[in-house]
C-alpha cells in the first residue's frame, strides 16, 4: 500500500507482508488509541503492530491492511501520560504537513504491558536512527610503522581514537602500549544484526560500538485500569503513582574482543565493554565457557532456554506482584519495584525488586543464566538475595530480588562526604561479600559503586552477577577481559592470565570513588583510561595528605599491580583499617534522603 507522509509516497507493507518478512513483527497487541489534539475524538479499540521501522494501527488482528502507519524515524519521543491508566504518548517531529499526527495516545492493559511497549518502541526508534553495515568481512592487523605510527588500525578504532583525548602525544609516543590495550582486537570482522541491542551496535571481532537502548524514567499512574484484551500479557496489576515519563537515549559505545564468542554455542571468552553516555563504561558479558556458570556444557541458545525454563517458578508473576514504578535501567533489562499481592504467603517482604528481561531481545542468554545461578547459590547477608524467577510466554523472564529500599552507593557517593569510618564499614561488609564468592572459586568481575546496594538499615550488598565467572579451582586462572575500564585491574586490561585479586583492585577503585567521588581517569576517555591504568598501574590520590596511614595502608594492599603482593578478601578483613568501621546505623543519616526516587532519566 501507498501513502502520502509529508508529500513523499511512501509504500507501507501490509500485515501479511511484515510477518513474512525476516525482521517480522517486533509486538503486536489490543490498545485503546486516540489522536492526542483531537479532543471529541473517542479512544477506539485497535490492534497495534510494531514492526523494524513502522507502527501500523489496524483495524483487529485479522486485518492485512494498516489504518494507519507511523515511520518510527518521525517520532520524536515516547512518554508516560496521565490521559488514561496505563498509557503513554508517542509523538510525532514536528512537521509543517497536516498528514502526520502530532501525538497519539495508547492505553494498554497493565503498568507492565505499558513499559513493555514504550521500550521496544524506544529500542527501534533508536536503531531506526543508527543503522550499521551488512556483512562485511576483513582482516584486520593492527601494528606501527617505521615512524610510530598505526598501520591497519580498523576504521571504528581509528575514529575513536581520533575523537578520542587519547589520540595526544601520550598515545603517539607509547603505541605499543596502545596496541596492548588492544590485543586480541585484531582479527576478522563480522557484523551483527539482530535485536534493538545489537542493531544497534555496529559489532566485529575488534570492536563493537553500541547505541544503548533507550532509558525511561518511571511511572505515572494511579488507578487499576479496566483490562481490555492485549495479546502481550493477559494478566492485570496494579500500581502505585510515579511521575511523568520522558525518553531519553542513553548512547553507548561497547567494546568486545572476539564476537565469534557472541554467537550461542562458542566455549570461548569474550572481551567486552560497554562505553556509556556518561563516560562510565559497562562491561559486554562473556560467553560464559564451561567454568562459568553451573552447567559445563557449551549451550546454544535453545539448550539455554531449556534450562531457563525448568529453572524458573511455572506461574504467573503477575497474579503474584503488582508493578508499582520503574527503579532502574541495565543493559539487559528494566529493574522495577512491585509489592506482593495480599494473601501471597511464599515472600517474607511486602516490597521485592524485578528485574524484567525480553528474551527476545537478549542474544545471550547464557549470560542471565550465570547471574540466576550465582546468584541463587550466593546466599549471603552481603549479596542481594535471589528470591525467585518467572518466564511469561517463553518471552518476558522475570527475575526477583530483595528489593535494596536505599539505591546505590554511586547516590550516597554522589551526595555525601564519606568519612573513613563510613568507607571502613562499607569496605568490611564488601571483603565479606567478596570473600563469600571468592570461597567459592566465583570472581565477580564487575566491583563498583554501582553494583553496591544498600537499605534504610545500613545494609550493604553486592549485586549484578551477570559478568562474573567461576574458576575449577583456586588456581585457575582466566583471561577474559571484562570489567567496567575504570575499575579493571590491569593484568585485565594488558590480557594476563588473572583470578579472584581483580576484585580486589576494582574495591580499590571504588575506595577511591568514596574518597574523590569518582574513579580515576573517569574524565579520560575509557581508551585513554584502560591505556592509563596498563601504563601507570596503581592510581594516586588527589589529595593523599587528608587519608590517614590505616586508610593508606588498606588501599595499598589493594591496589598492587603485582597480583602476589596485592591482598586477598580475607587478609583484608584482618587489616586494622577495618577496625574503624562505624556501626551500620551510623550510615543512615547518608540513607534518609530520597535515595530510591523513581527512575528519572
Ligand atoms: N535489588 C534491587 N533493589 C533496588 N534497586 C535495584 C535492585 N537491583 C537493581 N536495582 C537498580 O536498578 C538499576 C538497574 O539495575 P541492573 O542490575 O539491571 O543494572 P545494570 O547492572 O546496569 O544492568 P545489567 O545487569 O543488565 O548489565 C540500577 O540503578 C540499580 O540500582
Amino acid at each position: 500500500m501507498l501513502i502520502t507522509v509529508r508529500g513523499e509516497l511512501v509504500e507501507i507493507p501490509s500485515l501479511t507482508d511484515i510477518k513474512q518478512s525476516g525482521k517480522g513483527v517486533v509486538r503486536e497487541g489490543w490498545v485503546m488509541l486516540k489522536e492526542e489534539k483531537v479532543k471529541y475524538l473517542p479512544w477506539t479499540k485497535k490492534w497495534l503492530v510494531l514492526s523494524h521501522n513502522s507502527i501500523s494501527i489496524y483495524k483487529n488482528s485479522k486485518s492485512d491492511t494498516a489504518q494507519w502507519t507511523i515511520l518510527l524515524k518521525d517520532i520524536e519521543k515516547v512518554e508516560r501520560s496521565k490521559s488514561r491508566t496505563f498509557c503513554f504518548r508517542v509523538k510525532s517531529k514536528t512537521y509543517q504537513s497536516t498528514t502526520v499526527f502530532q501525538a497519539l495516545e495508547i492505553s494498554v492493559s497493565n503498568n507492565m504491558d505499558c513499559y513493555e511497549w514504550m521500550d521496544a518502541i524506544s529500542a527501534r526508534i533508536l536503531s531506526n536512527k543508527v543503522s550499521g553495515p551488512m556483512d562485511p568481512k576483513h582482516e584486520v592487523h593492527v601494528g606501527v610503522d617505521n615512524h610510530g605510527k598505526y598501520i591497519g588500525l580498523p576504521k571504528e578504532w581509528s575514529i575513536l581514537l581520533r575523537s578520542s583525548s587519547a589520540y595526544t602525544h601520550d598515545f603517539l609516543e607509547e603505541p605499543k602500549s596502545v596496541i596492548q590495550a588492544f590485543d586480541g582486537y585484531n582479527e576478522e570482522c563480522s557484523y551483527q544484526k539482530n535485536s534493538p541491542e545489537t542493531e544497534n551496535q555496529v559489532e566485529m571481532k575488534g570492536s563493537i560500538i553500541q547505541y544503548r537502548s533507550p532509558v525511561f524514567s518511571p511511572s505515572a499512574m494511579s488507578d487499576e485500569a479496566s483490562l481490555h484484551n492485549s495479546d502481550s500479557t493477559t494478566a492485570t496489576s496494579s500500581y502505585d503513582d510515579g511521575d511523568q515519563l520522558t525518553l531519553n537515549y542513553h548512547v553507548s559505545k561497547k567494546i568486545s574482543k572476539n564476537s565469534s564468542e557472541t554467537s550461542l554455542g562458542s566455549s570461548n571468552e569474550s572481551n567486552a565493554l560497554v562505553f556509556s553516555a556518561n563516560n562510565k563504561i559497562q562491561p559486554v558479558p562473556s560467553i560464559p565457557n564451561k567454568n562459568d556458570v553451573a552447567s559445563n556444557a557449551k549451550l546454544t541458545e535453545k539448550q539455554a532456554m531449556e534450562i531457563l525454563k525448568v529453572s524458573v517458578t511455572p506461574k504467573d508473576p503477575n497474579l503474584i506482584f503488582s508493578i508499582k514504578h520503574k527503579l532502574g535501567q541495565g543493559a539487559s533489562g528494566s529493574v522495577y519495584l512491585a509489592k506482593v499481592k495480599a494473601g501471597n504467603q511464599v515472600y517474607k517482604d511486602e516490597l521485592v525488586a524485578v528485574k524484567s528481561m525480553d528474551l527476545h531481545f537478549q542474544n545471550r542468554k547464557e549470560l542471565i543464566l550465570n547471574e540466576i545461578t550465582v546468584m541463587r547459590e550466593s546466599f549471603h547477608p552481603n549479596i542481594v538475595s535471589f528470591l525467585d524467577a518467572f518466564l511469561i510466554k517463553d518471552r518476558h523472564l522475570w527475575v526477583i530480588m530483595e528489593y535494596m529500599n536505599a539505591g546505590s552507593l554511586t547516590n550516597i557517593i554522589q551526595q555525601h562526604k564519606l568519612t573513613e569510618e563510613h568507607v571502613a564499614r562499607i569496605c568490611l561488609e564488601i571483603c565479606k561479600g567478596i570473600q563469600h564468592l571468592h570461597a567459592r572459586n566465583v570472581i565477580h568481575r564487575d566491583i563498583k559503586s554501582d553494583n553496591v546496594l544498600l537499605d534504610k538499615q545500613g545494609n550493604i550488598k553486592i549485586t549484578d552477577f551477570g559478568f562474573c565467572a567461576r574458576l575449577m579451582d583456586r588456581s585457575h586462572k582466566r583471561v577474559t577481559m571484562v570489567g567496567t575500564p575504570y575499575w579493571m585491574a590491569p593484568e585485565i586490561i594488558k590480557q594476563q592470565k588473572y583470578g579472584t585479586k581483580v576484585d580486589i583492585w576494582s574495591l580499590g577503585i571504588m575506595i577511591i570513588e568514596m574518597l574523590e567521588n569518582e574513579p580515576p581517569y573517569l574524565r579520560e576517555d575509557p581508551i585513554k583510561a584502560l591505556y592509563m591504568i596498563a601504563k601507570t598501574g596503581a592510581p594516586s590520590l588527589k589529595k593523599p595528605e587528608l587519608v590517614s596511614k590505616e586508610l593508606h595502608s588498606f588501599l595499598n594492599s589493594c591496589l598492587n599491580s603485582e597480583t602476589i603482593f596485592r591482598a586477598t578478601a580475607a587478609e583484608l578483613l584482618n587489616h586494622t583499617f577495618l577496625r574503624r568501621a562505624c556501626s551500620p546505623k551510623s550510615l543512615i543519616p547518608l540513607i534518609s534522603f530520597d535515595s530510591v526516587k523513581p527512575h528519572n532519566h
